[in-house]
């Protein structure tokens, strides 16, 4: 799906306008009425709903909730603000219809001291500005974003289109923003909403179809997307009837040290599970009879160091040589010490295929900058924020981070991976990935191993790197709320995240 700027979205509302026909008055009541028919089926008629409603069209769409909502028979009343002395047409045209029909429901605003006394149970509707917000919210108008985040505590706040003072686009980091439970939002997804940062303005998010032209969404291009599971049938490919475990390729995950092999294990299953054809993990002495208990169906190979990994750059004896292997894991529990990262340098010298780079290996080449532009073409980084910004330094805000991510993805020719709610895979050619699956229940250790084992699993498959890590995240975040579903997010660990990946095969 893709993620349209505030720009794309006023051109797709003025294409469907001009080409469904419809008029912009009609499109206002769709927007509106998606609202209200989510509002009919979350709320009693028994709350009373205060709608502060702004100037424009943001404004408008309140306008015509708070007529929706009489005509149901709830109690509402529309609270608007005279930011401006110009309101849109459509803005006059629907006041013109509520004080027709219902005129004792409207409540001009003019100055902060006329803002309402809330009764208990009250609902607040905040469609004071939506994608036609240019810049910070100044003056009494802050003031009066502040009064609604007042009453956050007591009263479910749900924001139409976007929380008021959100730009849709750039960073608001600093800004006043209204903090909402919901945000209602319509059709498409906009950048904002995938900053961490906006967490707490956007709270649970709801895209409504409001039925913009499928032409301008599909003929439009963008940098910008969200995976679906549209998305993910497209890349999925079934196993072929005459298939043998070498159709489906041999890995070599990387990975553990003393205290640490539980991340290999992880990754291993996790990659066993994930249909990689063979498995061969290279861990320390002290790694052989753990990795062999708990992964059998892996074959094993240890080093000659104890605690730690020195020498997985030189092919050993009875194994492959490095270039046999048609994908590398490396880094999960691999530990940091000085042999370890000479032995990644010289790893990057042989290997000249995509690999997965996670966790540790990502530190060592943090503290080794120049290792970065060493790594293959291609090659799959899976760095959390923190490691991220080690590995690249730290930024102002989340937008800023976004562009550093993507810059690196291009300079370096690599898809960066950014784990967070909507994990941001940024690819060497410019484009950006939100990855729509997952819970807050996968914030818990191993969840990233567990990540990387599935996508060294789709690499060795013979997945393109961009499908393998584009699936790889989707279903990493589908297993997780499969396991979510079925024992609380609470309870959940990254093995059951493993123990899902079959269920979210299936629902592929
Ligand atoms: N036909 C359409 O275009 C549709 C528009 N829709 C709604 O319309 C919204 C966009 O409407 P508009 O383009 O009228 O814009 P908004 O209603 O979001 O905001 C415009 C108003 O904000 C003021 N403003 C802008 N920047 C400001 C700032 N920094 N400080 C104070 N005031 C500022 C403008 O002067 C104007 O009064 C969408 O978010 C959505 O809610 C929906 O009804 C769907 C259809
Ligand atoms: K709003």
């Amino acid at each position: 799906m893709k993620i349209f700027t505030a720009t794309q979205i006023r051109e797709a509302d003025a294409y469907t306008i001009q080409h469904e026909p419809v008029s912009s008055l009609q499109l206002m009541e769709r927007a509106a009425n998606a609202c209200a028919q989510w509002l009919f089926r979350h709320f009693e008629a028994d709350r009373p709903f205060y709608i502060f409603c702004g100037m424009g069209n943001n404004g408008g769409d309140g306008l015509v909730i708070t007529r929706l909502l009489h005509d149901k028979g709830y109690n509402a009343t529309a609270c608007i603000i005279h930011h401006s002395t110009k309101a849109s047409p459509d803005h006059t045209a629907n006041r013109e219809a509520l004080e027709q029909q219902y005129p004792q429901s409207i409540y001009d605003i003019h100055a902060l001291a006329d803002f309402p006394t809330l009764p208990a149970g009250s609902i607040v509707i905040d469609a004071l500005f939506g994608t036609g917000l240019r810049s910070a919210v100044e003056g009494w108008m802050a003031g009066l974003i502040h009064r609604i985040n007042d009453l956050q505590a007591r009263h479910t706040v749900i924001a139409i289109d976007l929380p008021s003072g959100l730009l849709a686009d750039a960073s608001s980091a600093r800004m006043p923003v209204v903090n909402a439970h919901h945000t209602l939002s319509f059709e498409v997804y906009k950048l904002a909403f995938m900053m961490p940062e906006n967490a707490a303005r956007v709270g649970q998010l709801h895209i409504l179809p409001i039925g913009l032209h499928p032409d301008y969404m599909a003929r439009t291009p963008t940098r910008f997307h969200v995976t679906d599971a549209h998305m993910m049938r497209t890349i999925y490919q079934p196993r072929q009837p005459f298939a043998h475990k070498g159709t489906y390729g041999h890995a070599l995950l990387i990975a553990g040290s003393y205290g640490k092999i539980g991340a290999a294990v992880l990754s291993a299953k996790a990659c066993l599970h994930s249909g990689v054809g063979l498995l061969t993990c290279y861990v320390p002495q002290c790694g052989y009879q753990i990795m062999q208990i708990s992964a059998p169906a892996a074959m094993c190979i240890t080093d000659p160091q104890e605690t730690h990994s020195s020498h997985f750059h030189e092919t050993q004896p009875h194994t492959p040589a490095l270039h046999q292997f048609r994908a590398i894991g490396i880094g999960p529990g691999l530990g940091t010490a000085t042999p370890t990262a000479k032995a990644l340098e010289l790893l990057l010298d042989q290997y000249r295929q995509p690999m997965v780079i996670d966790a540790d290996a990502l530190n060592i080449i943090a503290a080794y900058p120049f290792l970065l532009s060493r790594i293959p073409h291609g090659s799959v980084l899976t760095p959390h924020p923190k490691e991220f910004e080690r590995l690249f330094g730290s930024t102002e805000n989340d937008f800023a981070r976004l562009e550093l991510l993507s810059e690196q993805a291009i300079n370096l020719q690599l898809y960066l991976l950014l784990k967070g709610r909507f994990t941001a895979i940024a690819c060497p050619d410019g484009s950006v990935y939100f990855n729509s699956t997952g819970n807050p229940g996968m914030a818990t250790g191993g969840s990233g191993d567990v990540l990387t084992g599935i996508l060294t699993a789709l690499l060795a498959q013979g997945y393109a790197p961009k499908a393998a890590v584009l699936l790889g995240a989707y279903l990493h975040g589908l297993a997780g709320d499969i396991a979510a579903a079925r024992m609380s997010q609470e309870a959940m660990t990254a093995e059951s995240i493993i123990d899902c990946l079959g269920p979210a095969f299936l629902q592929l």
